[in-house]
């Protein structure tokens, strides 16, 4: 079993808070990291890579704690996100160069076995420069599944991919992740998280915000309140008739729209239009103001400020 425990960890860069106060545990199968830009991402990567220390707290792998603990990097293979691989290198050099690195005994088997698993044979020989976005990610896969690491963690690995090459991904992980492994990976993109991984975590501005399968996250995300934009042709009648009614929170008047924040969306979407029919309201907008992914996410946050 190889379990990452992140306790009660915190991490700054001079003013700025990173990641606050997470806790969170990680086992084998796949795991999604999912938030926004900005939301600590790669930082808890990086240190439970063991390759940053958190300013407080204790990132482990089983019981170890990984910074600084030789041993523990024998067992943790990542993959930034960082385009920085040797460009003048060709892929089976930067493989190689990975296992002697991790000080292998044959590390030229090493890295043609971890070629072979990102189907990258073909390619070894060219140089780095000349691939693609995919590839240069499989390349830097292979590099991290050098040494058969039993954790592997991903950056952002599906940025930038075309469709093809997104699947392809997604299956290794998948593969990996029906070995035992320990896999995770981070991505701001929901159903990117879905498709794969069979555990999510939230992080939002540093805090982890939520944790479960997909159907919790998503249950999550549209059960909160939604702010919808309303024009009609008399807007003031209309707030009046919305006011009070249980499936909105607030109704406001704010110049040609109303704007209210509904709490029970099903029950909305069926009282709206039979208002307006009862009252002889033409209907002329109905628009959400918060679909954005960064209000999904603030509410995930503040459901548990
Ligand atoms: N080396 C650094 N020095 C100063 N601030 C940093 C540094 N690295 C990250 N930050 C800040 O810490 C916060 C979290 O960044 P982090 O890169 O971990 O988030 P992320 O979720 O991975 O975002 P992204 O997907 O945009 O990379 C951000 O506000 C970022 O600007």
């Amino acid at each position: 079993m190889s379990v990452i425990q992140i306790q009660q960890v915190s991490r700054w860069y001079g003013n700025v808070v990173a990641v606050n106060d997470v806790t969170m545990t990680i086992g084998p199968g796949v795991t999604g990291l999912l938030g926004p830009n900005g939301a600590g991402k790669s930082t808890l990567i990086t240190m439970m890579a063991g390759f940053l220390p958190p300013s407080v707290g204790a990132v482990t792998l089983d019981g170890v704690p990984v910074w600084r603990h030789e041993a523990a990097y024998r067992h943790i293979g990542l993959v930034p996100e960082t385009e920085a691989v040797y460009d003048t290198l060709n892929g089976g050099q930067f493989v190689r160069a990975n296992a002697e690195l991790q000080g292998l005994p044959d590390p030229g088997a090493a890295a043609a076995a971890a070629i072979d698993v990102v189907a990258m044979a073909d390619a070894a020989d060219r140089r780095i420069s000349t691939y693609s976005k995919g590839m240069k990610q499989r390349i830097k896969m292979a590099a991290a599944l050098v040494h058969q690491p039993s954790v592997l963690l991903l950056d952002e690995p599906f940025n930038g991919m075309d469709p093809r090459q997104r699947l392809h991904l997604m299956e290794l992980l998948r593969q990996m992740g029906a070995e035992g492994r320990t896999v995770l990976f981070s991505s701001h993109i929901l159903e990117e998280v879905q498709q794969v991984a069979t555990h999510i975590e939230v992080v939002v501005s540093g805090r982890h915000a939520a944790s479960g399968d997909f159907r919790t996250i998503r249950r999550l995300m549209t059960d909160r309140p939604h702010l919808y934009r309303i024009r009609s042709s008399d807007d003031r009648r209309l707030a009046a008739a919305l006011i009070g009614h249980a499936a909105t929170s607030g109704v406001q008047l704010e110049g040609p729209a109303i704007h209210v924040q509904v709490t029970d969306f099903e029950n909305f979407s069926r009282l709206l239009p039979g208002l307006a029919r009862e009252l002889g309201i033409r209907l002329w907008e109905v628009s959400p103001t918060d679909e954005s992914l960064e209000s999904v996410f603030s509410y995930l946050v503040g459901g548990r400020a």
